[in-house]
């Protein structure tokens, strides 16, 4: 079975570089649908599982597109397909964003549940009542969202009762192509959805207040493929961050931004890190004895402390001194690392949606599972504290989010390397139709 072999208790010391945001360049691919004319250019894609899927799944509509050396270049214009695979869709949840600009552009899209991380129920149901309220019709047909607008949708006002990411995203992009005036109130703030406005309106679209909690879509004719690079991860940003607090002896984490992970950075500083941040990217000092102190930590929407964060914050915080308290109130199953944490000696209990976390001195190196993609790098983290040999299985859930991670940590001085067994998916270079 594939696993990474992590020898604990080595300090990380030097520079890393933070690949292109997973969660920015997928919808950003989504929306390359919705340009009938000219050629997108996407530039800084990270390598990862979820990239290449999101690029078969708009080949597979009919589009070309082409990967070299972190540029994707996609021509939207031979789409001819509203299907997108069921095999593609059922692997990640971002799939699902394919539907607004397959419904804007051709007035239909037929697309299954989508799949993604495994912690806890992900309806869509905001989705589907914002491309309502823009007059499509939803039926489910075997086992699929059937959505149609055989005349075009045009559009409203639109209250989301969660600022959901993915359901902003969607009915940001099906707006771009609508009759007349959107506006989307309550929608969700997060830089990824800031990205792909930024996007939306170099292909043409009039989109105003991303970034905001309501947003103005001003419908247009048609959108052209456009160049766009994508902003840097701030997920992967915050676990080299946490990584460097904890076992770091200065780690600079290059090309990430300070603004998107300021409330990381409050709690690190509040755990004893030091911080020290310029144009180029972000450095941290460790705490004393890589002990944090501890911390009551809540995850929210953003600009809060983000949910994709939380299982290395409780990983971080397992050794900190005293007791800690990490409250997950995105998503209801978010703490399945616990129990793999706990085989390292980790002395974590919920309560709820509360981890108790009272820290103890040291890990201990164990063989754990990856039970999702930010439990992988949490147990990483884990690892790289632990006395001892730390195996981690599970690795295509790591796969799906962090590009390179075993080279990163090498480069950063981990001892650290990854076997592979013959029959893992291949990360390809190029990937076309
Ligand atoms: C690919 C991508 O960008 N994934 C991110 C995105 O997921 P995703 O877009 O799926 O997350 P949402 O913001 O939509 O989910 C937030 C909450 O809203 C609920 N909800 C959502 C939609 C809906 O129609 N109905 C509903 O009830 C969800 O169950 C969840 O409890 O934002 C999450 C929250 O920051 C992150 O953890 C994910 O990494
Ligand atoms: C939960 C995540 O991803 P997804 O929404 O794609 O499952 C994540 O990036 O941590």
């Amino acid at each position: 079975m594939a696993k990474i072999i992590i020898e604990g208790g080595r300090r990380l010391e030097g520079k890393v570089r933070v690949s292109g945001a997973k969660n920015a360049v997928l919808p950003i691919l989504s929306a390359s649908i919705l340009a009938s004319s000219g050629v997108s250019v996407i530039e800084d894609v990270p390598s990862l599982l979820d990239v290449q899927n999101m690029m078969d799944t708009v080949a597979a509509l009919g589009a070309t597109v082409q990967e070299r050396n972190g540029t994707v270049r996609i021509n939207a214009s031979t789409i001819h397909s509203t299907e997108p695979p069921y095999d593609l869709v059922r692997r990640m949840r971002a799939s699902f964003t394919v539907a607004g600009p397959l419904l804007a552009r051709f007035g239909e899209a037929k697309i299954a549940s989508p799949g993604g991380c495994n912690i806890g129920p992900r309806p869509v149901d905001l989705h589907i009542k914002g491309f309502e309220a823009m007059g499509a019709k939803a039926q489910i047909v075997d086992g699929c969202v059937h959505l149609t607008a055989p005349h075009g949708l045009h559009g409203a006002r639109i209250y989301l009762d969660i600022p959901s990411v993915g359901a902003t995203q969607n009915i940001m992009m099906a707006a771009c192509l609508a009759k007349g005036h959107t506006i989307i109130e309550n929608a969700a703030k997060e830089p990824e959805n800031v990205d792909l406005a930024n996007y939306l309106n170099a292909m043409g679209a009039h989109v105003r207040g991303a970034g905001t909690d309501t947003i103005r879509i001003d419908g247009v004719k048609s959108m052209q493929g456009a160049t766009h690079t994508v902003i840097p991860d701030r997920i992967e940003a915050g676990t080299y961050l946490l990584a460097g607090a904890v076992m770091g002896n200065g780690v600079y984490v290059e090309n990430a931004v300070s603004e998107h992970v300021m409330s990381l950075i409050a709690k690190l500083e509040e755990a004893g890190a030091r911080i020290e941040d310029d144009v180029a990217g972000i450095r941290v000092w460790p705490v004393e004895r890589g002990r944090l102190k501890a911390l009551d930590v809540k995850t929210h929407y953003y600009p809060a402390y983000p949910t994709d964060l939380q299982a290395q914050i409780v990983a971080s915080l397992s050794t900190a001194i005293g007791t800690s308290t990490v409250t997950e109130t995105v998503f209801e199953n978010r703490f399945l690392h616990v129990a793999e944490l706990q085989r390292m000696g980790a002395e974590v209990k919920i309560e709820g949606r509360t981890a108790i976390i009272e820290g103890v001195e040291k890990l201990s190196g164990a063989s754990v599972t990856a039970t999702d993609l930010r439990a992988g790098a949490a147990l990483v983290i884990a690892g790289l504290m632990a006395d001892g040999l730390t195996e981690v299985h599970g690795l295509h859930h790591i796969d799906r989010g962090y590009d390179n991670l075993v080279f990163k940590l090498q480069s950063l001085g981990a001892r650290i390397r990854r076997v592979d067994d013959d029959d893992r998916p291949q990360l390809r270079v190029v990937a076309s139709v």
